[in-house]
């Protein structure tokens, strides 16, 4: 069974964390750094967390633990290293419908803590559903180092000129299309640079350069060669993620197919010729852009001239994108 990912608002909201020794404390900073507020209950607490405490940043509640504070949180966090109590709260808390996360068994908690990657506006949380924590924590340090420190400013620039950006490209498919060649472009490149104003205002001056002119077709052939999903290049990988109509031949693996954009339409390409040029001109004519997984045909391969020339006939752009 897969978890479901979930990126919770907590602002204000309380979560009861009962433990106060290291693993309390990264699970507070986690939860403050999303303006929980956060109520802890522990025989002890350790200097960070009394430090916290003095500062009004944590409410403590004191005395026995009583279940009915569970009445009055979101979610409870149990990081005592005292195993029979942790899964005695897991229980408390799961009749009262409240989720829980058990520091020391993966089996009882009804949501996990991921690894984090963060860029504030922008989070990558990393889950082993339990399995390995520290592969979690590994592949998350593995990410820091190639997430650009910049990212967050690139998702707060458009989120600046969101309403903007919709209002003068009001379809998704053309947002779609003109959000990739930002994205593709020197705005990524300006901020990571520190060039903040000159990003800015590459961005404004394309917006304004928005024609409403109707999308122009595209049709992209990819060879899955002998179908090792390994194989594809970035290039093939990244076509597959613009695509709003897939097609693939019926011995394209599904593991190929997984990796292309998750709402791309996807329909079966059918064995005899003519059907397949009436489906491509079909779809690429109404401005879409149309992905062909091909079976058995080499990364690269050039488009046959006879395809590009009937799809040329049409205003439609036809590219092998290995
Ligand atoms: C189920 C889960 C519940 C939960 O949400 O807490 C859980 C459970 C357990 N963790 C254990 C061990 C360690 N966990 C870490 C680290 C992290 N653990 C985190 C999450 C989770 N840990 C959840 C699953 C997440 C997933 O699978 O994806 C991270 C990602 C997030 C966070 O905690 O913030 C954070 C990395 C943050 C980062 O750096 O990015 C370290 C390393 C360290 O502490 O430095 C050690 C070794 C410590 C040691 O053994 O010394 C043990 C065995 C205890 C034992 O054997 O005694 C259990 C119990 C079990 O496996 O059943
Ligand atoms: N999920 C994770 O990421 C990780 C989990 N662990 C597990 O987490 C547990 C806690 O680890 P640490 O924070 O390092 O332990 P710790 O020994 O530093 O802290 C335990 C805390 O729990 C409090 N406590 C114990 N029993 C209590 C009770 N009945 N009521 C209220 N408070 C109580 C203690 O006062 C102390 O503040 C360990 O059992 C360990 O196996 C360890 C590493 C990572």
């Amino acid at each position: 069974m897969a978890l479901y990912p979930l990126f919770a608002n907590l602002s204000g909201r309380e979560v009861l964390v009962v433990g106060g020794g290291e693993v309390a404390t990264r699970k507070i900073e986690a939860l403050l750094d999303a303006d929980a507020h956060v109520l802890v209950h522990a025989h002890a607490l350790d200097d960070t967390l009394s430090q916290w405490l003095q500062q009004g940043r944590l409410q403590r509640l004191y005395g026995d633990f009583d279940p009915d504070w569970l009445e009055r949180v979101w979610l409870v966090v149990a990081a005592t290293d005292d195993r029979a109590f942790n899964a005695r709260l897991a229980d408390e808390a799961q009749r009262r419908r409240r989720l829980v996360n058990i520091v020391d068994d993966a089996e009882l908690s009804s949501f996990h803590v991921p690894a984090v990657v963060a860029r504030a506006p922008l989070q990558v949380a990393i889950s082993s559903g339990g399995a390995a924590p520290m592969l979690a924590r590994r592949l998350r340090e593995q990410l820091e180092a190639q997430l650009d420190d910049s990212l967050g400013k690139l998702a707060a620039l458009f989120a600046r000129h969101r309403g903007t950006i919709r209002a003068r490209l009001p379809q998704l498919a053309q947002r779609r299309q003109w959000f990739d060649t930002m994205l593709d472009g020197a705005v990524a490149e300006l901020l990571r640079t520190g060039q903040d104003a000159a990003a800015e205002a590459t961005l404004v001056a394309a917006l304004h350069q928005v024609t409403q002119a109707p999308l122009r077709g595209r049709v992209s052939l990819i060879g899955c060669d002998d179908g090792d999903p390994g194989r594809l290049t970035l290039r093939a990988l990244r076509t597959m993620n613009q695509a709003d109509v897939l097609l693939y031949d019926a011995e394209v693996a599904a593991t190929v197919q997984a990796l292309a954009r998750r709402d791309a339409e996807r329909l079966p390409m059918p064995p005899a010729p003519a059907a397949r040029q009436a489906l491509l001109l079909l779809h690429a004519g109404a401005g879409r852009h149309v992905v062909w997984l091909q079976a058995g045909v080499a990364l690269r391969t050039p488009p046959p001239v006879a395809l590009v020339a009937e799809l040329a006939a049409h205003d439609i752009a036809c590219d092998a994108a290995g």
